[in-house]
């Protein structure tokens, strides 16, 4: 526990260095530090000793030419952030406990009844825009609000049992209906 050994590169050098120990017990707060010249037996250039062996086959030889760093891709793995396949669409669930649900994949169009009632008992109604005797029926004040689709404006009923009612009277614009 907390102890990690070094993998063991076979090198060159090895066998010139016989049988001497080519593993290095890594101990936290033991780290040998590899500073030439620390010890009268440490050679300069010994990689035997080496407690970082290097990733390359020659012992620490680099194979480029002097002067050319070696190439990060040469010695890093590729890594591959694909998946192989694409999660599954949340989508797929929604359509099929809908379909489940109501007998048919698709949810139904319209306003979500709120009291209970379904949605035979209800129609809805699509009569957008106001008849042509709708000054007859409502006087139209000032400006009280905007919306995203139109404006809002005070108004008063002028028949029937809205007759001089405070009404709102929200104009929509047929472009943005
Ligand atoms: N019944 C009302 N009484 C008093 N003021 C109102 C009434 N209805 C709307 N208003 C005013 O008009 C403003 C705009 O309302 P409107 O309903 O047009 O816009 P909205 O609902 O906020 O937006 P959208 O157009 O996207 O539906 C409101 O912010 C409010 O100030």
């Amino acid at each position: 526990m907390g102890q990690c050994y070094g993998k063991t590169i076979p090198t060159g050098d090895d066998d010139k260095a016989g049988a001497e120990a080519t593993t290095v017990p890594a101990v936290e707060g033991d780290l040998p530090t590899p500073t030439p010249g620390r010890s009268k037996n440490t050679p300069a250039q010994s990689s035997a000793r080496n407690p970082w062996p290097s990733p390359y086959p020659h012992g620490g030889a680099s194979p480029l030419p002097v002067g050319v760093s070696p190439s990060p891709a040469r010695s890093t793995p590729r890594r591959f952030f694909k998946r192989p396949f694409p999660p599954p669409s949340p989508a797929k669930h929604i359509k099929a406990s809908l379909a489940r649900r109501f007998g048919h994949a698709k949810p139904r169009e319209g306003p979500i009844p709120e009291d209970g009632s379904t949605e035979a008992d209800q129609s809805l109604d699509k009569n957008f825009g106001y008849n042509n005797n709708f000054g007859a029926k409502y006087e139209l004040g000032k400006e009280v609000g905007r919306g995203h689709f139109g404006h809002t404006c005070q108004a008063k009923g002028r028949k029937g049992e809205l007759t001089d009612q405070p009404l709102a009277v929200k104009i929509i614009s047929k472009a943005k209906v």
